[in-house]
């Protein structure tokens, strides 16, 4: 397939694109490089510059493409709080602009990343795809009214759309892996603690109903996500908009998580404790059993200790090339 993948300079967009060009397809990037890096996007793909929003009319008018990834988007739930016009702006209305290019073009297929941030606080884990949605902080909100319309497309103009809600996702494939300028995200930051690139790991809040206190996640190997990608292309169908959720199944705590990075790394993770994050879930862990059946997606590097010890290899293959600001 001719593909565009929005957000291909980013973490989850760069890996992904990789496995897509390995799978035998044509792979365009676009990307404005506000938190991606221009040498993750893999050599074999065509790269363009800029805003998804103003480019994706010419790039998908210019060429009859198969169809759309779009990982491009603000993506951080404490800054969204504090910040959630550049959520609504980037993530609401580029999304809006790239539908609209999708329609006019005639585009026939998109694959959205969703997230589980668009549960917000479930009554019950795991979450299935009927949970409520109830998003605790603007990211999730403005994910999920992404979600609401692309169902709005596929129901009126025939678009074959999948929105992958994926719960945390870490790990490396393939020489890519998260290297972002401002790092926030729980797994490269204690990692960046270990090879002593920062003095310690906050972690926030220590009082959350869970055994430990502090907040659970479920973290989804980087490469058993890129996967999914692929199915859902192959899966989808014209005039419908699936949803499926994506994780491995099981839940760590932020201290679980400082443990398994200490056992992979064999070093000493200082860490500080602090308040709660604003927008923060206690627990999050998804059923993943619809993408299993329906797409016949099967994670296979579940077990957390894998998912670090891949981290930890490319983080420490980064060497000069490690953008490793404290956030
Ligand atoms: N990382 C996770 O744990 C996680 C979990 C659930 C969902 N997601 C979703 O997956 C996607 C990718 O996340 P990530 O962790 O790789 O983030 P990332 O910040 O590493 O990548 C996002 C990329 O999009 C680009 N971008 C942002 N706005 C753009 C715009 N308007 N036009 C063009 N490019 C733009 C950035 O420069 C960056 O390269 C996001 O949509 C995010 O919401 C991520
Ligand atoms: O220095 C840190 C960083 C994080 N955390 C905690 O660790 C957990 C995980 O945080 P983080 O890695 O920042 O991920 P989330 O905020 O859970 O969000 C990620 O996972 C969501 C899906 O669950 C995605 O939608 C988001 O895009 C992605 O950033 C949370 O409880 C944080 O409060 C700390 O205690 N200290």
């Amino acid at each position: 397939m001719k593909l565009l993948v929005t957000g291909g300079a980013g973490y989850v967009g760069s890996v992904c694109a990789r496995v897509m060009i390995d799978a035998g397809h044509d792979v365009t990037v676009v990307d404005n490089l506000t938190t991606g890096n221009r040498d993750a996007v893999p050599e074999a793909a065509a790269f363009v510059e800029g805003d998804v929003g103003a480019l994706a009319p010419e790039i998908l008018g210019g060429g009859s493409f198969d169809g759309v990834l779009h990982f491009a988007a603000q993506s951080l739930v404490g800054e969204s709080v504090e910040q959630p016009e550049k959520y609504w702006q980037g993530n609401v209305v580029e999304s809006l602009k790239l539908l609209e290019a999708i329609r006019t073009t005639g585009t026939p297929r998109l694959v959205f990343s969703s997230t589980a941030a668009t549960y917000g606080e479930p009554d019950a884990v795991p979450i299935v795809e009927s949970s409520p949605t109830r998003p605790t902080n603007p990211y999730g909100a403005t994910k999920l009214a992404i979600d609401h319309a692309i169902t709005s497309y596929a129901n009126a103009h025939g678009l074959a759309a999948i929105s992958l809600r994926y719960f945390n996702v870490a790990g490396a494939h393939g020489g890519a892996g998260e290297n972002r300028r401002v790092e926030t995200h729980l797994i490269p930051i204690v990692l960046q603690a270990a090879m002593g690139h920062r003095e310690s790991v906050k972690i926030f809040g220590t009082d959350y109903h869970t055994d430990d206190g502090t907040a659970v996640r479920d973290y989804i190997h980087v490469y058993d996500l890129a996967r999914a990608h692929a199915l859902a292309l192959e899966a989808a169908i014209a005039g419908r908009h699936a949803i499926y959720n994506l994780g491995s199944g099981s839940g760590f705590s932020v201290r679980q998580v400082i443990e398994t990075c200490s056992e992979v790394t064999g070093l000493d993770i200082p860490v500080v404790y602090a308040p709660r994050r604003a927008g923060d879930p206690a627990v999050l862990i998804a059923s993943s059993d619809k993408a299993i059946g329906d797409l016949g997606w099967e994670p296979t590097n579940t077990a957390l200790p894998t998912i670090v010890a891949d981290a930890w290899e490319y983080t420490r293959a980064l060497g000069d090339r490690a953008h490793s600001a404290p956030a």
